[in-house]
């Protein structure tokens, strides 16, 4: 079979608010970072599939034939891309060595890319030799979406190396963007990755990762924001290492036990995000005001503190919200929390440069990354390697 070589790209993503609440069928507002994964597909005569994933110091290989061992004899359909094919992660695990119930995401990462290979490629009507290369920008496991990221990249690629959708590139064009039908097929595949590193996903990191831009999420329906005032958003990594699907799994614990207690709090963190999304459309239409700057800041207090109430805080967490809050700004986590990392709020032209500064000198002293991000980069991508920054050409390169 031949198959086409592809570069593609995916961004990660910010949740301004409705973190966990958003997998229990509430609203969450996310934004796309200007922090990327790349992925390269390589055709080979090795009768091997080989992954390489250096951010995760994991590299493997598989024969051809092993594989096609996994397929149906019936020449049934394998995973549907509407559900996950729960016998095929079975056979998948016992293949790869990895037991049920591993925490082991690093393992997920493995599982994810056979179950998209073999369901992609199946469907095409034959198991091609290939290697996979991914690289991030992201720091993996801290809240920005970089399972999503990585599902993302591996739907788009495998999706275009098996002729499923077209290549976007044109003559003109060394970077360029699928149209809406093939985003949505990215889309669904991609969160099917989701869910098995995640185990129950809302969806919301593969939207986000897919079309880009900041968007509205609520149980499987994404609505872009047009109209959104420029944001300033610092990004700090505590570095405290965590498990998304230990933590979704953990809210949903605390809401079988107490569930008059904790679905109230749900509840607020909805009307959270729906507050948030007024205010910003308000900013947007007038200039925005110092009065909106405070709504919003007001909102990621109460927002931190729910959080902290369904249980995933971590006292990492809670430094940085009071490192920043004695500069003035205003904090909370994002993403799974448990550690990983937090957004704070900027104030466009009142806050003087010397507080950002400040701040990330302070942030930096508790041992933490610090950095201002640009929010609202675009979706998953294809790259011509023209199109591709040296450094990260070079790092695919390398296998
Ligand atoms: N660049 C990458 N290479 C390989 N696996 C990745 C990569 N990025 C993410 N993953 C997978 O996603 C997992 C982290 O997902 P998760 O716990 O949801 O954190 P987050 O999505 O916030 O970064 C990793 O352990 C790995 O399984
Ligand atoms: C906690 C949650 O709302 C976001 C998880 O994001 P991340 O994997 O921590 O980047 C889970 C989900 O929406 O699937
Ligand atoms: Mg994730």
């Amino acid at each position: 079979m031949q198959i086409k070589e592809c570069i593609v790209s995916a961004p990660g993503k910010a949740i301004l608010h409705g973190e966990h609440a958003v997998v229990h069928g509430k609203v969450a507002l996310a934004v796309s970072l200007n922090l990327r994964t790349y992925l390269r597909l390589q055709a080979t005569s090795t009768s091997k599939v080989c992954i390489n994933l250096p951010n995760i110091n994991t590299f493997l290989s598989w024969d051809v034939t092993a594989l096609k061992q996994l397929l149906p004899d019936s020449g049934a359909e394998l995973g549907n891309v509407n559900e996950l094919d729960a016998e095929l992660v079975r056979m998948l695990r016992n293949f790869v060595g990895v037991s049920n119930g591993t925490l082991d995401t690093r393992s997920m990462a493995i599982l994810a890319f056979l179950y998209i290979y073999l369901c992609v490629f199946a469907q095409s009507g034959e198991l091609p030799s290939l290697t996979v290369s991914v690289w991030s920008e992201l720091p993996t496991g801290a809240g920005l979406g970089s399972s999503a990221a990585y599902s993302v990249c591996l739907a788009a690629a495998m999706l275009c190396a098996s002729g499923t959708i077209p290549s976007p590139l044109s003559d003109q064009e060394n970077t360029a963007r699928w149209g809406e039908v093939e985003m949505e097929l990215i889309n669904r595949w991609a969160f099917q990755g989701e869910r098995i590193i995640h185990g129950n996903p809302s969806g919301v990191d593969n939207a986000v990762g897919t079309w880009g831009g900041i968007l509205r999420y609520r149980s499987g329906k994404t609505t872009a924001l047009s109209r959104v005032p420029m944001l300033r958003i610092l990004l700090t990594n505590t570095k405290v290492p965590r498990s998304t699907k230990v933590l979704v799994a953990g809210v949903k614990d605390k809401m079988n036990k107490f569930p008059s207690i904790i679905n109230p709090v749900l509840e607020s963190v909805d009307a959270v995000s729906c507050t948030c999304e007024q205010t910003l459309t308000e900013m947007a239409s007038d200039t925005p005001t110092p009065e909106h700057y405070n709504v919003l800041e007001e909102l990621i207090d109460i927002n931190q503190h729910h959080l902290n109430v369904i249980g995933v805080g971590h006292p990492s967490l809670d430094t940085l919200c009071r490192v920043t809050l004695a500069r003035g700004l205003h904090s909370k986590l994002t993403g799974a929390g448990g550690g990983g990392c937090g957004i704070t709020l900027l104030r466009p032209g009142t806050v003087a440069c010397s507080v950002v500064q400040n701040t990330i000198q302070d942030l930096r002293d508790c041992g933490y990354d610090c950095w201002e991000t640009r929010i609202g980069a675009a979706g998953v991508q294809q790259h011509s390697p023209l199109a591709v920054k040296e450094e990260v050409l070079e790092v695919l390169a390398r296998y």
